[in-house]
């Protein structure tokens, strides 16, 4: 992730994925705390609650888990959430935490046992802490090197059973290894519209929030699939319904508020349409390089590359083909535009509809 990245989603996109400090301070208070509670994702709730059944029904402490998804899907909550299943206590750590062996070897010995440890961000571990984990996760032991150069001695030194919790944005990244030593793996997929409008009930109730159900359609729809965002727009809709309106949050105090903010129905905004319009207007829909549409737009090739167009690749507004970025149809219609008879005709060739 480039630095901008980090920025722009951070703290500047209101419909960026990445928390941002008003998410973190706000999060807490709306994660779910049980399985039950935790809005779609099925296909995992329904594995991860047959995984948690089973160890309890033995007394044992569960296997250990990987939780693959992009971010704001819910990674987190749900390792809060296995712990509390399991009436155990979770310790939180990330990958780029533990610089070495060390780091991770004090945490593992000071474990309780049947204690979750959540490791977020596991793909940023170092070499010599990954290696260390693979023996801790399999035979829950570790060696700990005592001393330096020939003199060195590995002290073996037995852990109590415990339960990591793994979270990766980006589960290809993983060694295999250490892939292959977790006894499950849930990928989180993004949410269905419908989910997202019961998060977003959810989400008001707790917040003391008035919600319409067309209200909550309409920011459901603009959340990009993802639930942080979906909680993140709802609270700059109830502001504006607070100050413009009666505070309570229906379709078009979500369709204004929104506005303002420069988020569309599609849950583009602004940088997302300036790259689909001068894709379109500039250069009839492509092909076009990278390079060129950046300065079109005015922005940096990786802002571009890396901010605007997953997104837009997703929705299916824009393909990245050998010869360039290329609109789909669907791009066309979404800016409401007309395309011209040529490109339609290649962009047929193209997507063949
Ligand atoms: N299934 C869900 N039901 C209700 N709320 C959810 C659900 N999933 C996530 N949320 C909400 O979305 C927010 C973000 O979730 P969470 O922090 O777990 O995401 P994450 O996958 O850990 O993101 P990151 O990759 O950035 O760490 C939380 O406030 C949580 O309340
Ligand atoms: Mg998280």
């Amino acid at each position: 992730m480039s630095a901008y990245e980090q920025a722009g989603e951070a703290g500047e996109r209101l419909v960026g994925a990445a928390a941002d400090g008003e998410d973190l301070a706000v999060e807490a208070a709306l994660r779910p705390k049980e399985l039950g509670e935790f809005i779609g994702q099925t296909r995992v709730r329904e594995q991860l609650d047959l995984v948690l059944r089973a160890a309890r029904a033995r007394g044992a402490t569960a296997d250990h888990v990987l939780l693959s998804g992009a971010p704001g899907l819910g990674k987190t909550t749900l390792s809060m959430i296995i712990a509390a299943e399991m009436a155990a206590p979770i310790r939180i750590t990330s990958g780029p935490a533990i610089q070495h062996a060390g780091d991770l070897a004090a945490i593992l010995s000071s474990l309780a046992e049947g204690e979750v440890l959540f490791l977020d961000e596991i793909h940023r571990m170092s070499r010599p802490a990954e290696e260390m984990l693979y023996m801790a996760m399999e035979d829950f032991r570790v060696d700990v090197i005592v001393g330096k150069g020939p003199g060195a001695t590995a002290i073996p030194l037995e852990l109590p059973p415990f339960t990591l919790v793994g979270a990766t944005t980006r589960a290809g990244l993983l060694p295999p290894p250490l892939r292959d030593r977790f006894g499950f793996t849930g990928h989180m997929e993004f949410y269905e519209s419908a989910e997202l409008e019961r998060v977003v009930h959810r989400s008001a109730h707790l917040l003391g929030v008035e919600v319409t159900a067309d209200g909550a359609a309409e920011i459901a729809g603009r959340s990009r699939g993802t639930p942080r965002i979906a909680n993140r727009l709802l609270r700059r809709v109830r502001d504006y319904a607070q100050v413009r309106a009666d505070g309570v949050v229906t379709r078009e105090t979500a369709t204004r508020a929104l506005a303002v903010y420069e988020v569309d129905e599609r849950g583009l905004d602004r940088l997302d349409r300036a790259v689909l319009r001068a894709l379109l207007k500039l250069f009839g829909g492509g092909p076009v390089g990278l390079s060129t549409l950046s300065v079109a737009v005015g922005e940096e090739r990786e802002t571009v590359e890396e901010v605007a167009e997953p997104f837009l690749v997703r929705e299916g507004l824009l393909a990245r083909t050998p010869r360039g970025r290329v609109a789909t149809p669907a791009a066309w219609r979404h800016l409401d535009m007309e395309p011209p008879p040529a490109a339609a005709g290649g962009q047929e060739g193209l997507f063949g509809t």
